[in-house]
């Protein structure tokens, strides 16, 4: 192994290497941008800023040596950098389909994801994935167990030939495992994507990033990479974080070149796969060395195998470490002001969705992010703005941490107003009442279930006592729903026996007897379709279906006066699965054996073999939820997914924000 490390040393790079002088400092908001050793003066009016920047003695100027940096966009400089095998530490939303999808297009190379968490790599290694992304399953199934030995009829591809000719079969490339220092230690290059969530206490709280998970991972690498191993931040970090990287390295292996990379992911959970198969652009974040030009054509590199030269776009490193706060900030910038409006719009009687549709015609606006609703949840947007917000109080900077604090506050406005009107709608007290939730991932075609605006929604009704909660999420399940709810515990009993929060897994038994339902994520399967306006045949209890799985009917018993039974409609025939491989590769995987009969995930995960993605989309049929629910059949619209003429008609008084109320 050993042969084929990158064999950088300090001195290849020791005149022109950039790195400041350490300060020692743990993270990089200890510090100005520009100290770390040095003092910068603020430069007269019309001074050119960046001439005056302080200069280290011996440093060239960046002029003198961009003529003898190599390009990084040549494949031949990537040659310098030999990378056989890439560690990728972190095996999550991120790390995992980052790195299945770099295996699949690069069958040369060994990519092995490293986590700690036992659990997860397990799932990785088996049929049921840790994580739902439409698509992940057939790409990991590839990299990781190979592809069959192919026999392409010439004909395919030249009409009138008979002659066949063989595809070699695919070796696995992509590897799951705890042995975290092992792998570290045999790779050529280490892409760090663990949790960077915001610090709970301690200086900081609530806003910084808590690097712990972060720094744990550089120690790993610093005390175990070969000289020369590439380092790449894919976790989104502070600005200056590959100063903290280099700080750590240097202070476990003085004198050796780690270059350090900067490659922000940009993928979206429910799409990462089509992210990261057909990215926007590739941003590779380096310094202005020569160590840092070779690794970043050898990253480069990787990518190019699949994605287009002209999307890789080499920049400044913290130009890269920040363009991801930018633009998850941008973006959460939009949906807080499209929120806004729609505050307005209840009081004036306009609709916030046509004011997004006319505001977004316009091509310098565009219309995505223009969805008013509860405002965004899920791991980033939230933690990226604060992060962003510390470090511009840390520079110095209290207008921009100002504004963009705002959107934060207008997004916590956002899900407060619209808990409150429930509770205003509902007389002010919701003591006996059932409150119906249906959705509880932070958006649409995932389950990831943290930081989603349920909770705090969920947390402004529990102070009101409702006799229950009924969650219905088609994706979440009800243990990650449960751990995301225990942090109410402390002030409530949420998910005990006793405690009125309940997760169901059918629809129709959380709508029953419902004083309200609340329409929380924008899953297809809860829109109003035509099919949806017209009643399923209602069966009296004595005629009920006979299907043969429990969840095929539903018979609901409640308080009503009358007792009904539903049956669900007939399940759609399955639709072809959907995968993201050309034809060609999709015959090439290795077929798997049935899980055993009692393999538990089978029962309850929607991931894994065999599922298909649009199993989890099978409509509601809302006109039977309108049979079931009390009356005044108030449905709440926390998305703008339900069309307000189909649901008034089918006798629901629909609430949704941005619109005024229809009845
Ligand atoms: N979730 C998303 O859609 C996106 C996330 N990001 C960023 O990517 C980073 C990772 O996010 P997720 O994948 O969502 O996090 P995650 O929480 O799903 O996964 C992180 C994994 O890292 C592991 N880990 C932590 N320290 C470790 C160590 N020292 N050694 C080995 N494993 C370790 C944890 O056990 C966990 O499994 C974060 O910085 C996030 O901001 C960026 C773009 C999209
Ligand atoms: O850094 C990250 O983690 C990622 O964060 C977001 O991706 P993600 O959070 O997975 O999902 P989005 O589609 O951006 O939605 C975020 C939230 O905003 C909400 N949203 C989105 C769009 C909109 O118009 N309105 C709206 O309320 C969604 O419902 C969701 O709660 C970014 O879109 C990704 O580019 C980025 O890589």
């Amino acid at each position: 192994m050993m042969e084929h490390a990158p064999s950088l040393t300090r001195s290849d790079d020791s005149a022109r290497e950039s790195d400041s002088n350490s300060t020692g400092a743990h993270t990089p908001f200890d510090r100005s941008p520009f100290a770390y050793g040095q003092t910068y003066t603020i430069p007269p009016p019309g001074m050119d800023i960046i001439a005056a920047l302080p200069q280290r003695v011996g440093t060239p100027q960046p002029s003198q040596f961009r003529a003898v940096l190599p390009d990084i966009m040549d494949p031949e400089t990537a040659a310098n950098v030999h990378i056989r095998t890439v560690c990728c530490i972190g095996a999550g939303y991120v790390g995992g389909p980052t790195a299945a999808v770099i295996a699949l297009h690069n069958p040369h190379i060994r990519v092995i994801v490293v986590d700690r968490d036992q659990k997860r790599i397990d799932a990785w290694r088996g049929r049921h994935l840790p994580i739902h992304e439409p698509g992940l399953e057939d790409v990991v199934r590839l990299a990781r167990d190979g592809g069959a030995e192919w026999y392409r009829s010439k004909s395919e591809n030249e009409p009138g030939s008979t002659s066949d000719e063989v595809e070699a079969a695919r070796q696995p490339n992509l590897f799951f495992s705890t042995a975290c220092v092992e792998t570290i230690k045999e790779a050529d290059m280490c892409l760090i994507s663990v949790n960077t969530p915001t610090k709970k206490r301690g200086v900081g709280a609530g806003r910084a990033t808590d690097m712990a998970a972060f720094e744990g991972a550089c120690r790993d690498v610093a005390m175990n990479a070969k000289p020369g191993c590439v380092l790449v931040e894919k976790s989104t970090v502070p600005c200056k974080t590959g100063q903290l990287m280099k700080d750590i390295m240097e202070a476990h292996r003085p004198g050796v070149v780690f270059p350090v990379l900067s490659n922000p992911e940009f993928l979206s959970e429910g799409t990462a796969v089509r992210d990261l198969m057909q990215p926007d652009r590739v941003v590779i974040g380096c310094e202005s060395t020569i160590s840092g030009h070779r690794a970043a054509a050898a990253l480069a590199n990787l990518y190019a195998a699949w994605v287009p030269r002209e999307r890789i776009a080499p920049i400044n490193i913290w130009s890269s470490e920040l363009c991801k706060l930018a633009a998850n900030a941008m973006l959460a910038q939009r949906i807080s002001s499209i929120n806004s409006i729609s505050a307005i719009c209840e009081r004036t009687g306009a609709d916030v969705g046509e004011i997004a549709k006319s505001v977004g015609m316009d091509p310098r606006i565009g219309p995505q992010f223009l969805k008013a609703g509860l405002g965004f949840g899920g791991s980033c947007f939230r933690k990226d703005i604060a992060s962003l917000t510390y470090l511009s109080e840390s520079l110095g900077l209290p207008e921009v941490a100002a504004y963009w604090q705002q959107v934060l506050t207008m997004n916590d406005f956002q899900r407060d107003r619209f808990a409150r009107n429930v509770i205003a709608t509902l007389n002010n007290s919701l003591r006996g009442k059932k409150i119906t939730i249906l959705g509880y991932a932070f958006k649409k075609n995932t389950g990831d279930a943290r930081e989603s605006p349920a909770l705090d929604v969920i947390r402004i009704l529990l102070e009101e006592g409702p006799k229950s909660i009924a969650i219905f999420d088609p994706l979440c399940s009800e243990s990650d729903i449960q751990r995301e709810l225990s942090v109410l515990e402390q002030d409530f009993a949420v998910c005990t026996p006793a405690g009125p929060v309940e997760v169901l897994s059918d629809p129709y038994a959380a709508c029953a007897d419902s004083n309200a339902i609340l329409v929380l994520t924008d899953w297809d399967m809860f829109k109003v379709t035509p099919q949806q306006t017209a009643p399923t045949k209602l069966l009296s209890p004595a005629e009920s279906y006979d299907g043969t799985t429990p969840s095929d009917i539903l018979r609901i018993t409640s308080n009503f006066d009358q007792q009904t039974s539903i049956t669900k409609p007939p399940t759609p025939p399955r639709t072809p699965k959907m995968s993201p491989l050309p034809a060609n590769l999709q015959r090439r995987l290795l077929p798997e054996p049935a899980c055993p009969p009692e393999c538990a995930e089978c029962q309850t995960s929607l991931t894994g073999h065999g599922q298909n993605d649009k199993d989890i989309l099978t409509p509601l049929v809302w006109a039977d939820i309108s049979k079931i629910i009390r009356e005044p059949r108030l449905v709440f619209d926390g998305r703008g997914v339900l069309d307000p003429r189909a649901m008034v008609g089918m006798g629901f008084r629909l609430e949704t924000l941005g619109r005024a109320s229809l009845y």
